[in-house]
Order: structure tokens, then sequence, then C-alpha cells
């Protein structure tokens, strides 16, 4: 976690403070783990795909960049992006910024390049693992040059070709680890194995979402057997994606019905989905909410009371930041556990709430893979956001139930969610925190 300097007032946004219960419908943007996955299969399929309603933001727009410095044509002019493959023949840099999709899925298919590929990223990107990615890159035949730390910058020498075959890796500190080259892995000679030894793999949803993204795109995969996944080689299909509403970008906004005790209705909400965020309807109902499936989405209703929840998050760590903010505002105590992976997400995630939640009043104490949260009073105050779009969505929550709460940078959030400050400000009817 980077060290707050003061900051100016200019880069605090009053979070508006909700007097009485909401009543809302939202329509969310795109799902980023689901654009990038779409966006790096159509660039080593066979002919052009689509990608409808894809995500338009920093992660995304990323991702394109690295795919079109890669060889790819990469169409982002309208709300449908097209990809049109390309020859991977020509050196090339990737800006990762601080997406964990790009630094991880786009490094097994820069091994295909005729070239150098040079990566790096935001400075704290420069401390999140990708240690094991890169040393199972070398063992399936990729030329890597780092430094042995296992973090960027590292240089892909691209061979035109990558051999393939099966490797064994620690997983435990991110799942995007297997993601990342399971969805290289038809492209390789020999297709790919990938064995994971090592503590439980954290947010396992989200490799079910890669091989079912995979098999869209015709690609024969076996995840018969736990921790274990093969990729056949073979061609990749071109496909007509059509994006999911981001689900975990409903967090705070379902959080909002749960803290103001009113209505917010999630428009699209997929019947059936590998989205993490689909836990929210669990969460939430443990937490007194009402959640029930409408002509139009799903509505979540908050209760008079809101529960507190003793909750393993481990594969749906990235939802922890807007759970523990409502569980800041509970009525009775709560445990969050099994996330100390998300340590190494955007920021250190538990730290950063534990932090910031003290600093307005709560009643938590940090553990080593959770939060410990008490009932308290709760007052307004700077609330750091650490360049991670979750904690500006933790501070929103409780700034909706508290006045004076000072976002610290809500821009952040464009990681994921264009304009969510005009978004939030839209169903909070815009009253700012006195
Ligand atoms: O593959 C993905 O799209 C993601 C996987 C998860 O990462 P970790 O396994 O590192 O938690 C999740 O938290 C992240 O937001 C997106
Ligand atoms: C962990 C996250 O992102 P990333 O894809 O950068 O890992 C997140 O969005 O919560």
């Amino acid at each position: 976690m980077t060290t707050t300097a003061a900051p100016s007032p200019a880069d605090l946004w009053p979070a508006p403070h909700v007097a009485s219960p909401v009543d809302v419908t939202v329509t969310l943007p795109g799902s980023k783990s689901l654009t990038n996955r779409a966006l790096v299969l159509a660039a080593v399929a066979t002919g052009p795909s689509v990608v409808r309603r894809a995500l338009r933001s920093r992660d995304t727009l990323l991702m394109a960049a690295a795919l079109t410095s890669l060889g790819s044509a990469v169409d982002t002019s309208g709300e449908d992006w097209t990809v049109t493959p390309g020859a991977f023949d020509r050196d090339a840099g990737v800006d990762c910024g601080l997406a964990g999709t790009v630094m991880r899925f786009v490094p097994p298919i820069a091994g295909l390049a005729r070239g150098s590929v040079a990566f790096d990223g935001d400075a704290h990107m420069r401390t999140r693992p990708i240690g094991e990615v890169l040393t199972a890159l070398c063992s399936l035949g990729v030329e890597v040059r780092d430094d042995g730390r296992g973090t960027l910058p590292f240089t892909i020498a691209g061979a035109g070709a990558v051999r393939g075959g099966s490797v064994t890796i620690d997983a435990s500190s991110s799942s995007q680890f297997v993601s990342a080259l399971l969805l290289a892995g038809a492209t390789y000679d020999e297709g790919v194995e990938v064995l994971h030894r090592g503590a439980p793999i954290p947010s396992l949803p989200h490799v079910e979402m890669t091989t079912t993204v995979l098999r869209a795109h015709g690609v024969e995969v076996d995840d018969s057997v736990p921790d274990r996944w093969r990729v056949a080689p073979g061609p990749i299909a071109p496909v007509d994606h059509l994006i999911e509403p981001d689900l975990s970008n409903a967090g705070p906004f379902v959080a909002l019905a749960a803290a103001t005790g009113g209505s917010v209705t999630v428009r699209d909400w997929p019947a059936v989905t590998t989205q993490a965020g689909d836990a929210l309807r669990d969460i939430l109902t443990a937490m007194g909410c009402t959640v029930e499936r409408v002509a139009d989405g799903v509505r979540f209703t908050g209760p008079e009371r809101l529960r507190g929840v003793d909750l393993d998050l481990h594969d749906v760590g990235e939802l922890t930041p807007v759970v523990a903010a409502l569980c800041a505002l509970a009525d009775d105590p709560s445990v969050l556990r099994g996330v100390a992976h998300i340590r190494h997400h955007e920021t250190d995630r538990l730290r950063a709430l534990a932090t910031e939640l003290a600093g307005l009043g709560a009643d938590v104490t940090e553990r080593p893979d959770g939060l410990e949260l008490r009932p308290a009073d709760l007052h307004g105050g700077v609330f750091h956001t650490y360049a991670d779009h979750r904690m500006a969505h933790a501070a929103v929550v409780v700034g909706a139930a508290t006045t004076g709460v000072l976002v610290e940078d809500v821009a952040t959030t464009a990681k994921t969610f264009p304009d969510f400050a005009g978004a939030w400000t839209g169903v909070t009817g815009g009253s700012a925190a006195s």
C-alpha cells in the first residue's frame, strides 16, 4: 500500500448523503472480466469477432491497446467493439496500468509474437505478483527477460510459436495465474495442462468464467479434475459476444438499498452467470435484504435493521470492500474471512479498509485473512482510496449513511466504471454531504 500524502481539496469528493430510502433502477456498464477475456480470445481467433456492449474503462482500453500493439486491430469507437486478429510480427510495449487482467492475460499470448514485448505499469502494479506465470511460461518454452523478482517490468522475447505442455503452479495468490495460461493454451503447439499445488485458489468463479468463454470460442477444455485444467491445441473460433452488466460493480448500488432501507433494481441481471458479483444476492439476503427477480432485472430492498454477517469471501474477494462498508453500518458484529489474497489487489485492501473505516469511526480489527467489524457511531472525514476503485465504492456506501464523507480521488473508479461519480449522484438524488 502506498502512503498517503495529504490530498488537495480538489481531489476530495463529497459523497452524497441519502436522508430517505432510495427507489431507483440502474443500468450498469459491462463486465470488466468478461470484456477482457473476450478481447484476448478474439485477438488470437481465426477471424474477426464482435464484443457487444463492451465495457469502456481504463482496464479494457488498456487491454485493447495491448492487443493493438501486438498486431491485432481493435476498433473501440462504438458501443460494440470489433477485433480483427493480425500477425504478432513486431516488437511491442504493453502498459498494464493497474489491470491484473492485462498484466496476467497478455504475456502468455505475447509468447506467440515474432518480437520483444516489454511490459510495465503503474507504480503499485510493480508490486502485484506475476512470477508464477513467468516461471510457467519459461517451462512452456517462452523466453522471459526479467530481474527474477516476479514483478513488472519484464520482457517476453517471442519466438513466433510456443511449445506448451504441462506445468505446475501455485495459484493461491491469484486465480488470474490459471486463467492466463488457459486463455493462451489452445494457441500452443501442445496445448496446455495447468496443475495447481498450494493453498486453495481464490476467486474460482473467475476460472470457471475463463473455461466458459474458451468453450464459447470452440476450444476443448477438460476441467473434470479439481486443480487441473487441460486445454487442447486447436483453432479459436471467432465469436459474437454480448457482455453482461458488471455484477461486481453492482456492489455499491445494491448496498445503497441496504444502507438506506430503500429499493434498487439492477437491470439485465443475468439468470445464469459465472460472475463473482452474482453472490451479492446471497450476501445481501444474509444481511436482511429482500432480493427478488423482477421483470427488468433483480430488485434489492433494504431491511429496517441491517444484520451483521460471518462470511468466507474467498471465492468472491473483490466484493469485500463494499461488504465491509455495509458491515460497518450493520447493527451486529461481522467477520469477513478467507480473503488474505486481496492484499495483492489494487492495494492491500484489508489494511486500507481497516485504516479508512476506522478513520470514519468504525470499530474494526484487521485479521491476517479478513476483517472484524462491530457496531459503532460513524462520522464524516476523508476516506483515502489508494488508487483502488473498490475503496471508492466502499467510501460512497458509508457516505450514503453518514454525513461529511469526503472521497479522495473518486476518479480512480474509471478503472472499471466510466463516470461512476455521475452515476452515483444520479441514483442518490445528488444531495452532497454537509
Ligand atoms: O480473472 C478476473 O477477471 C479476475 C479475477 C479475480 O482476481 P484474483 O484471483 O486475483 O482475486 C478478481 O478479484 C479480479 O477482479 C478479476
Ligand atoms: C482485483 C481487481 O482487479 P484486477 O483485475 O486488477 O485484479 C478488482 O477489480 O477488484
